[in-house]
């Protein structure tokens, strides 16, 4: 699957223009969002239609109308997904939410061009995600670098061990996400998370990402590993009382985290 959308996204960058115009966004940090968060861990909330493996998870699907849900909740940061064949989503509604809601907001793609990376800034990106599983170690340096000249934070994803030694090669990176979520077979196992953990770099910020649904999945993330923060899409979108939702998720605390180190 994930060879498939790659195959995609290289057509995509054919199209894509070499110039981008930088419009004037005020910045949110993920990062900063992340290290101090409201919430007991910080918390990014997707806005996502759809996904391969799931299909449409949300028949009317007003994407501003959700983010403003959850910069009410609030959460700290707003996932968009702009790819349009295989999530149903689409640029405009990451710059719309942009526009209209104060959060940072974290463009999830599959970017495999230095101009996916300007183009995120000019959607008015925060944030972008780079994939490991995607990139060798000098375009993750490239892109990871090229990103952070223009003022955007960046989301490293792995899901496993030889993906964060790629990664920890080549740079140091502020944000690590765990993708619980294996991208070509669609299982998610948040044992994922727990594994690569005592590898994560204490000043790190570390985040788990996909198949939390539960406060039983957090309690499990939260007891076993020193994360900061979750991105959750698919609990939220399918959920109708959201805040309730995310109450539940820190009502009963944690035990004593097991994770020493
Ligand atoms: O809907 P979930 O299981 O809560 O997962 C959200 C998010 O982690 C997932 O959408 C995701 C993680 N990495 C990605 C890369 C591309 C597209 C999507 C993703």
């Amino acid at each position: 699957m994930l060879d498939k959308i790659v195959v995609q996204k290289k057509r995509e960058v054919q199209s894509l223009p070499n110039t981008f115009h930088e419009k004037e966004y005020k910045k949110n940090s993920l990062y900063d969002a992340i290290a101090v968060p409201v919430n007991p861990l910080g918390i990014i909330a997707e806005v996502k239609k759809a996904s391969p493996s799931k299909g449409i998870l949300v028949e009317e699907f007003d994407p501003l109308s959700i983010a403003k849900t959850y910069e009410q909740l609030p959460v700290e940061a707003i996932s968009v997904l702009t790819d349009q064949q295989f999530f149903q989503g689409h640029p405009d509604y990451l710059t719309k939410i942009k526009e209209n809601v104060n959060l940072p907001i974290l463009r999830k793609d599959f970017i495999i061009h230095e101009k996916q990376v300007k183009e995120s800034k000019e959607m008015g990106a925060d944030a972008i995600l780079l994939i490991a599983a995607i990139l060798e170690g000098s375009q993750l340096k490239e892109y990871y670098e090229m990103a952070h000249s223009m003022d955007l934070d960046v989301l490293i994803e792995v899901h496993h061990e030889q993906e964060l030694e790629k990664v920890l090669s080549v740079v140091n990176p502020r944000l690590i996400g765990v993708n619980n979520r294996n991208l070509n077979t669609f299982e998610t196992s948040l044992d994922t998370t727990k594994k690569l953990a005592p590898y994560i770099p204490k000043e790190t910020l570390f985040i788990s990402e996909s198949g939390v649904k539960t406060s039983e999945d957090v309690n499990f993330l939260r007891h076993h590993t020193h994360i900061n923060g979750l991105l959750v899409g698919e609990a939220f979108m399918v959920e109708s009382d959201k805040r309730s939702m995310l109450r539940g998720w820190f009502e009963t605390g944690v035990e004593t985290s097991e994770y020493s180190t």
